[in-house]
């Protein structure tokens, strides 16, 4: 593999006796991960129906490294949010957050989704979790993954990490910062990241991280835990951030936090005044465990002010809005998921408690999505689907994983059928997949058009 010459001078350098060792891993194959959606399945229950060849990843309990050859994005149980595909060094982050159900969390720089996805499972859809990407069409795809992972508890937004700040100063339990970085963990998997780097990205992707951080850690309550990561060996990128940060920011410390096999300690003598307890956030080398370069410090916020009094957002209060909404659910669903409604347009969603107003933000999704007002009628959403099991709705249609009509289904073709007429939720192997509506002996296909399978 051919690497930048400045980037295995440097590497030369920091690793000494170790270089060695550490330029040999870039001749092993990269690892690769997924980890299963406990908001979708049991880990017991997905152990029982996987169909790929998986071995444990040491560091977080339901994450998996898988052979390439399975293909599992492939695969009808991913379409059905069954488990999210991410380089296994990644799931360390979320696991050192330790988010916690019914908390309030912040995913600061979140697209595509893994950290968020991660955080969401362990909150278990209880309390509130912000998550942001600042870059409008990754922002759509963060939304579409927190979609897909039946996620009911997450808001989506597409800012600036200023602007947040401005709204929800010292609010947050806990707030992830897995920054933009200069890639050099990523160098064996992702070619482009070989194309570019720099030393003089290096350091730009410094000064942005050290900006992101404080605006991030403005918006931790005191008593807090914040976690900045990233996927760079760089140590101006890593020691040097926080120990920059935590020169100028007196009510943050490293927090000593147990890590795992195979993770080392953050290197003092790679950095210019190094931080008190630098030595205690981690770095995964690709030499010492199976998972490409990774950083992740936890900080813990010891002190500061918390503002008296903050803007609620203010939920729909006109029932008769509801009317459509309130039918539609009593006649295909077992129990109508009720709290405080909004309405975006035409869009109907429930928004997580404690939400602040979120007037003037750009939003791509202001909580779980229920589905359309249209002028007498109601039609559902597609992450409606995604969040109910089959034993919550009327009517379901089940596919096989190995069946000709689940991958008819996922290119949206219809389907022939017979039954009452109505919404019905199709599942493959009892896994929400999305809906469909049935009528005159046939399943009309509502899998989202940009979803849907190209036909081979
Ligand atoms: C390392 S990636 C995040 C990966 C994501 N957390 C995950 O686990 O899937 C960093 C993200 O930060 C975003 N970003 C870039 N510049 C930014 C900025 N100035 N402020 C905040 N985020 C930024 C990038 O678009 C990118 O999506």
């Amino acid at each position: 593999m051919e690497l930048p010459k400045d980037f295995t001078a440097k590497m030369q350098v920091l690793l000494k006796s170790e270089y060695d060792a550490f330029i040999n891993s870039y001749d092993h194959p990269k690892a690769q991960g997924l980890r299963v959606n406990t908001l979708k399945i049991s880990l017991a229950d997905f152990e029982k129906i996987n169909p790929f060849s998986i071995t444990k990843i040491p560091w977080t309990r339901k994450g998996f490294y898988y052979r390439a050859a399975d293909r599992p994005g492939k695969h009808p149980y991913h379409e059905a949010g069954l488990y999210y595909m991410q380089e296994p060094s990644a799931m360390a982050a979320a696991e050192l957050l330790d988010p916690q159900p019914g908390e309030k969390v912040l995913d600061l720089c979140a697209a595509p989704g893994g950290k968020t996805t991660h955080i969401a499972e362990k909150m278990g859809q209880q309390g509130f979790l912000l998550t942001n990407e600042i870059i409008p069409s990754r922002a759509r795809i963060l939304s579409q993954n927190v979609e897909r992972m039946g996620i009911k508890n997450a808001v989506v937004t597409n800012e600036a990490p200023a602007r947040l700040a401005e709204r929800f100063p010292a609010y947050f339990d806990r707030v992830m910062v897995d920054a933009p970085c200069s890639g050099e963990g990523m160098f064996r998997k992702d070619p482009e990241a070989r194309t570019e780097w720099s030393l003089a990205s290096v350091k730009q992707c410094a000064v942005r991280q050290l900006d992101i951080l404080r605006q991030a850690a403005a918006m931790l309550r005191p008593g807090g835990r914040l976690v900045y990561s990233t996927c760079t060996f760089a140590p101006e990128e890593n020691e040097g951030v926080i120990s920059q940060f935590l020169q100028q920011e007196h009510h943050f410390e490293i927090e000593a936090v147990q890590g795992y096999q195979g993770f080392s300690g953050g290197r003092k003598e790679w950095v210019e005044d190094p931080a008190v307890g630098i030595e205690k956030t981690f770095r995964l080398w690709p030499h010492q465990l199976q998972g490409e370069g990774h950083y992740v410090a936890v900080l813990r916020r010891t002190d500061g002010e918390e503002p008296g009094k903050r803007k609620y957002v203010k939920p729909m209060s006109d029932p008769k809005l509801l009317k459509s909404y309130l039918r539609f659910a009593e006649e295909h669903l077992s129990e109508v998921p009720m709290g405080e409604f909004l309405l975006f347009g035409d869009q109907l969603y429930l928004v997580p408690k404690e939400m602040l107003a979120l007037e003037k933000l750009k939003v791509v999704r202001p909580g779980w999505h229920l589905g359309t007002i249209k002028k007498n009628r109601f039609e559902p959403s597609h992450a409606l689907a995604l969040a109910l099991t089959s034993e919550q709705v009327q009517y379901r249609w089940s596919l096989s994983k190995d069946s000709l009509d689940v991958l008819a289904y996922l290119k949206g073709e219809s389907l022939s059928a017979n039954g009452p007429k109505g919404w019905y939720l199709v599942d493959v192997d009892g896994y929400s997949l999305g809906w469909g509506k049935v009528s005159d002996q046939v399943l009309k296909n509502h899998y989202p058009k940009g979803l849907r399978w190209a036909s081979v």
